[in-house]
């Protein structure tokens, strides 16, 4: 975490990270582009496309808000869900407050169960999020959050909507006040210590996602190797697709290079409306075997690399 000196700003100001705790599909990354108000971690109908720490920063009155965005949490079985998960937690108890998100149509399902089971030995402040109330009648919601609240106790309940805005305002001046007092750990102007590249990243996996629909994505990952500013004020990004198998490379490559070609002009597209300059992108494609048990790959997506 990032430190600053006491002194650097008034004593009025208020500063803390907040956990975003959930099953996968939940909506934490739909609430935190809601929060912060611009698109910082990628969304996607598959589950668990979101596999490293990424943090908003939001401003709301005197206080700063850091969002940790953690992995979905579910059972995990391969290595690399081992690690998604272990993050996840250790991103909850090194927070100042955890947000446990329920969806409010799934109820306490099993996931469910289990998030709360675990939330329980967080020792930080918790608040209770029902999510997608825009998909549920509110006396479902009433016990739900009843449900919920004896499960464990919770600083507070709030039921929005991520996807339409419903409670959001609400809720971001509730984390504002329940932030401990200190100064701000980051520039105002900063939205997302998630560095560029790593976004960029992001931004071509996501399209992965969108154009493969089977079980490529999943054994896929993205590098981005180099990020140049270029004198005509555009930029030329150039990224690396890691996959697993030489027939999965012809899958992601397409006829005559027609997926790749694709899968890079959405992401060319934007990335551009997101840096506000031109792009030129660049994909590779290699085949690296079993890039999911290779430590260094762990590390360029912040993940830890689990012992077993
Ligand atoms: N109807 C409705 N859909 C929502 C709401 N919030 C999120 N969604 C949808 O739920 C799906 C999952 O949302 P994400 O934000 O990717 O979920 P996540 O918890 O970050 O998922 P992982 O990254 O897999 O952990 C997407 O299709 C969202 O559009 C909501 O308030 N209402």
């Amino acid at each position: 975490m990032a430190e600053s000196p006491e002194d650097a700003a008034p004593a009025a100001t208020r500063c803390g990270f907040v956990a975003l705790i959930g099953a996968p599909n939940v909506g934490k990354s739909t609430l935190v582009n809601a929060l912060v108000g611009s698109k910082v971690t990628i969304v996607s109908r598959k589950v668990q496309t979101t596999r490293a720490l990424i943090r908003g920063i939001v401003i709301e009155n005197n206080a700063q808000i850091i969002l940790v965005d953690t992995p979905g949490i579910f059972s995990p079985k391969r290595r690399l869900d081992r690690a998604m998960v272990s993050t996840a937690w250790s991103g909850a108890h090194d927070a100042d407050l955890v947000c446990v998100l329920l969806d409010a149509k799934a109820g306490i399902d099993e996931e469910a169960d289990a998030i709360l089971t675990k939330a329980a030995t967080v020792a930080h402040k918790k608040i209770l999020v029902l999510n997608k109330i825009d998909l549920v009648p509110r006396e479902k919601l009433l016990a739900l959050a009843k449900a919920a609240n004896e499960r464990l106790p919770f600083e507070g309940t709030f039921m929005i909507s991520a996807l339409t805005g419903d409670g959001v305002d609400d809720l971001r001046r509730t984390l504002a006040d329940l932030v401990p007092p200190g100064p701000f750990h980051y520039p105002e102007d900063q939205m997302s210590d998630a560095p560029m590249r790593h976004l960029a990243a992001e931004i071509t996996r996501e399209k992965i996602f969108r154009q493969l629909h089977q079980e490529l994505p999943y054994q896929s990952t993205v590098e981005t190797d180099s990020w140049t500013e270029r004198k005509d004020k555009s930029v030329r990004i150039e990224q690396t697709i890691f996959v697993e198998r030489e027939s999965q490379r012809k899958i992601v490559l397409g006829k005559g290079g027609a997926t790749i070609k694709s899968i890079g002009a959405d992401s060319r597209k934007e990335l551009a409306e997101i840096v506000g300059q031109p792009v030129h992108l660049f994909l590779f494609v290699k085949v690296r075997e079993n890039w999911s048990e290779d430590p260094d790959r762990y590390r360029e997506m912040g993940l830890e690399f689990p012992k077993e």
